[in-house]
């Protein structure tokens, strides 16, 4: 197997104040991984640098073998991230056909590309909404709508980023199924997010941050039957 994501020996931090320590993460393709710890370990921060939004102080990151080194946004973009940040940052203004196409236009050549059709069969609530504003869209829609635009450039690493939080427990569940389904045309996938188990049973690998470091890392099976760790790291 090839790695789609190497990040190794990862430090960052905001002006003076150094945030991540050394972090390693290796997602293989077609792998779904997690990062997981409590508010503020530095999961956000370690998902900027991957994206380019953030410089590292110092680290390497590869995205399907090629080193991102200072390549801005644009380029990791292009070289397959696809993102799917906190908060959604979806465009108000804008229908969701408009957000969904407008900026999301195939820009990797890939097999079998993603089209709107694909993304409205992952996401059958979206269709009859097409035409409402962003900001006329539920939560729920609005993440569907994210992760849909993320999928239209080809990614070869989906990133979400507390995909689920303030969302009902229904469009939760939507967008696991839908997670679910990504994981098996083979998408590599790396999940933040504060449901712990559910997450068990998406992704085969997690790694837990405490404090910007790598505190561990294991299989389900063992995250699952370790509850010491949750009490310790996760706050749960
Ligand atoms: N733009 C910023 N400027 C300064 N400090 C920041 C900034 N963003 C985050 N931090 C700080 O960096 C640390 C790590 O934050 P980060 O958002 O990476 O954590 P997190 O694990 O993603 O937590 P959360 O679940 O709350 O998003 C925190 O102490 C936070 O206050």
């Amino acid at each position: 197997m090839s790695a789609v994501l190497e990040v190794d020996g990862l430090s960052a931090g905001y002006g003076t104040g150094r945030v991540l320590f050394g972090v390693g993460l290796h997602i293989e393709a077609g792998e779904a991984a997690t990062l997981l710890g409590r508010n503020g370990m530095g999961k956000t921060t370690t998902v900027r640098c991957i994206a380019g939004l953030l410089r590292p102080v110092e680290g390497t990151i590869r995205l399907a073998g090629e080193p991102v080194g200072q390549r801005g946004a644009d380029w990791i973009g292009r070289a397959g991230l696809g993102l799917v940040p906190e908060g959604r940052r979806i465009f108000p203004n804008l229908t969701m056909r408009e957000n969904l196409v407008a900026f999301a236009a195939n820009r990797r050549a890939a097999a079998d590309p993603w089209t709107l059709e694909r993304v409205l069969d992952l996401f059958p609530p979206l269709a009859p909404r097409l035409g409402n504003l962003g900001s006329q869209l539920s939560g729920g829609e609005q993440q569907m709508l994210a992760i849909g635009r993320a999928l239209l450039t080809n990614p070869v690493l989906l990133i979400l980023d507390e995909a689920t939080e303030g969302l009902a427990p229904l469009p939760r569940e939507a967008i696991w199924r839908a997670l679910q389904r990504l994981r098996a045309t083979g998408l590599a996938v790396l999940a933040i997010d504060k449901h712990v188990d559910r997450l068990a049973a998406i992704a085969a690998r997690h790694t837990i941050l405490d404090r910007g470091r790598v505190a561990w890392t294991g299989s389900s099976a063992e995250l699952t039957a370790d509850r010491s760790l949750w009490e310790r790291y996760l706050g749960l």
